[in-house]
């Protein structure tokens, strides 16, 4: 059995191991399943024509059934036109070498002769009409086949994104949609060129039994060459996939603002691009490998098909000088062997091709029953209308990968709805991961989260999902208008600008807005001509906007502060103690104490675990952790007295 070469063709370059801290390539279960397609010989390949031939027809149905099936059929007759013509010509030939005066010879072969010209024209007609169709064709195959890929992506849980099997599976699954329409053109040719080789290997068997394997045996070594190269092709991009997302990463680290301002000052340019070309070296001496193998192969077969063409030539002679076989009979078999020759060659090289697509195709079809399988679920339990209370049972949550402890850690709290519960603790304690679990991101290892005693797991998670307005703290700064930005914090429904307007308000985002050179019509893309960038305090109110747009039941509010100013931060904890007032449940996660005095609830994660809860007052009366974080900050204060202003 032949085995992946990953480990020998694809050396981890020095960058990737510096950069990305080893090799970029990992032992996956779905990577095993395309070995299967590595394996395939010859002869497999044939067996399996028809399910490629089958995928071509059922992606070309899926975008567009009447145009599928007019290629279809115009490829079919263009087929039997070559046939007809191959039969016509083995006919004027064969009444040119019979006896008799030449014009008699001439006017018996002219109706074949008028045939010959006939099927020309019908062959040219078709192959127009299938240019055409395929042209309509391949375009739908191809977006049909982007939207189920990108429709299927925007479907599957957090975790999915975040896991990197899952996400290569992803970056080479997006090749697939080019593949699917490729598909189409090479499925047209292999029905075209089987049908003609069906057309000149029933000529030739009926002219001499022996030329047909003559034919076959000419024709192999393009076959082998051509599937060889392909195979060691798909091998490779399997192996260097990784690799090449690496270098593409490094590209565009070099070209995007975020990083221009330290690219800059820290001098990384010249690191990045040290590490680029490294890598791009390494990827081109695999190209170089490649078109190194491929070269002797393709010598290979050569001198193989040139010792069988004289073969074939040779035994042609030797039928003609022995007495089996006519001059006639010889020149239909010269013309039939060409062009049974010139199919079959076709045939393998389209066969070859449309496997090659169809193994990209395969990619793309394993991300979509991969990404079933991490599908959000849909349906499910229904949610109270009006919870009184989420409470969190026991819970435990570990992200994937080698952490040293849970990131959630056997956390029982409650969360009573229409209250500013404020979530405290220090850096990585938990706090972001318990609201990703409460908004349905992520589910627990163990224990239940509870709304009034409906388990969040069985639940229907859109409708959780409706429930929840979220500004996380990298929230998405979108490049689209200031509107939008605001709007689509439920982009369901179409923009309502009244609703957008009063969540500005509610935000304290109005000044943001006056600012802005076309008000809520202005595009927040600075690399677009009329873009404008906002600073990160104005983001954060237009994300508070969002969320206030949002209108859900539960606001999720994580560091909403951080990058504000003195005044606007006391403005926003007005603005989230107003919601709250007006029945709105908060969730707040900040480092600021000082605001947290404002919360009814405040519960104190360490370390992945619960440690305290109770009012703020309870909370410095009991002198724990957030008594301790609480006074050190103060302390600062104190340290530093504002001076006191000079007497004139
Ligand atoms: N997507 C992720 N994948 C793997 N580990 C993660 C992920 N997000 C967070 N962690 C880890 O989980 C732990 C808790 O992180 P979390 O973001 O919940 O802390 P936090 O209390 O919100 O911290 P901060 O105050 O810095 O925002 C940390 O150890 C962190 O490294």
């Amino acid at each position: 059995m032949r085995k992946r070469r990953d480990t020998d063709t694809a050396g981890v370059s020095e960058s990737e191991r510096l950069l990305f801290g080893g090799p970029l390539r990992y032992d996956m279960g779905w990577s095993q399943h395309a070995d299967a397609f590595l394996e395939l010989g010859f002869r497999a390949m044939i067996v399996r024509l028809p399910a490629l031939l089958g995928a071509s027809l059922r992606l070309a149905r899926q975008a567009d059934r009447r145009a599928a099936r007019t290629v279809l059929t115009v490829e079919a007759g263009r087929g039997v036109a070559q046939a007809v013509s191959l039969l016509a010509v083995n006919s004027v030939l064969g009444r040119l070498m019979a006896g008799g005066p030449i014009d008699e010879r001439l006017r018996g072969a002219a109706p074949a002769l008028a045939t010959v010209a006939a099927m020309t024209a019908v062959a040219a007609l078709l192959r127009a009409v299938s240019t055409y169709a395929t042209g309509r064709l391949e375009p739908k195959v191809e977006r049909v086949a982007t939207e189920q890929y990108l429709e299927r992506a925007a479907n599957v849980e957090l975790a999915a994104i975040e896991d990197h099997a899952f996400h290569k599976l992803l970056d080479t699954a997006q090749y697939g949609a080019a593949s699917a329409r490729r598909m189409i053109m090479y499925g047209t040719r292999v029905v075209n060129a089987m049908i003609s080789l069906v057309a000149a290997a029933g000529v030739l068997t009926g002219l001499h039994p022996v030329l047909l394997p003559l034919l076959v045996t000419m024709t192999l070594p393009s076959a082998w060459s051509a599937l060889t190269v392909a195979r060691r092709r798909y091998e490779s991009f399997h192996a260097w996939v990784q690799h090449a997302r690496a270098g593409r990463l490094l590209g565009s680290l070099l070209i995007e603002p975020e990083a221009a301002p330290e690219i800059r000052v820290h001098g990384v340019g010249g690191f990045l691009l040290r590490h680029f070309r490294a890598m791009s070296e390494t990827a081109e001496a695999e190209q170089a490998r490649l078109a190194r193998l491929a070269a002797r192969t393709g010598l290979i077969a050569a001198a193989w098909t040139g010792m069988a063409t004289v073969a074939t030539y040779a035994t042609l002679g030797g039928l003609l000088l022995g007495g089996a076989m006519a001059l006639s009979v010889a020149g239909t078999a010269v013309i039939a062997i060409r062009t049974g020759s010139q199919s079959l060659e076709t045939l393998v090289v389209e066969v070859n091709a449309l496997h090659e697509e169809a193994l990209f195709v395969g990619d793309l079809e394993r991300l979509y029953s991969e990404a079933a399988g991490w599908a959000v679920p849909s349906g499910g339990v229904a949610l109270p209308e009006e919870p009184r209370e989420i409470r969190f049972e026991n819970v435990t949550f570990r992200y994937p990968g080698d952490a040293a402890r849970p990131a959630l850690d056997d956390v029982t709290l409650t969360l009573p709805l229409g209250r500013i519960i404020a979530l405290v603790g220090e850096n990585g304690s938990g706090k972001t991961t318990l609201v990703k679990l409460l908004a349905g991101l992520y589910t627990p290892d163990r224990g239940r989260i509870l709304w009034d005693g409906v388990d969040a797991a069985a639940a229907d998670r859109r409708a959780l999902a409706e429930r929840v307005a979220m500004v996380a703290q990298d929230f998405k700064r979108w490049p689209f208008t200031a509107r939008v930005n605001v709007a689509v914090g439920r982009s369901s429904v179409p923009v309502d600008d009244e609703r957008v307007t009063a969540a500005v308000a509610e935000a304290g985002a109005e000044d943001v807005v006056a600012d802005l050179p076309r008000g809520l019509d202005t595009l927040l893309a600075r690399n677009f001509s009329g873009g404008h960038q906002l600073s990160g305090g104005q983001w954060q109110r237009l994300g508070i906007a969002r969320a206030a747009y949002r209108r859900g039941r539960i606001l999720i509010v994580d560091e909403p502060t951080a990058a504000l100013d003195a005044r606007a931060e006391l403005e926003v904890f007005d603005t989230i103690r107003a919601l709250a007032d007006s029945g709105q449940t908060v969730v707040l996660i900040t480092h600021r104490l000082a605001s947290v005095r404002h919360a009814d609830l405040v519960h104190v994660l360490d370390q992945g675990r619960l440690v305290e809860s109770g009012t703020p007052e309870e909370l410095l009366a009991a002198g724990g952790v957030y008594a301790e974080l609480y006074s050190l900050q103060a302390e600062q204060f104190q340290k530093a007295p504002v001076p006191a202003a000079e007497a004139d």
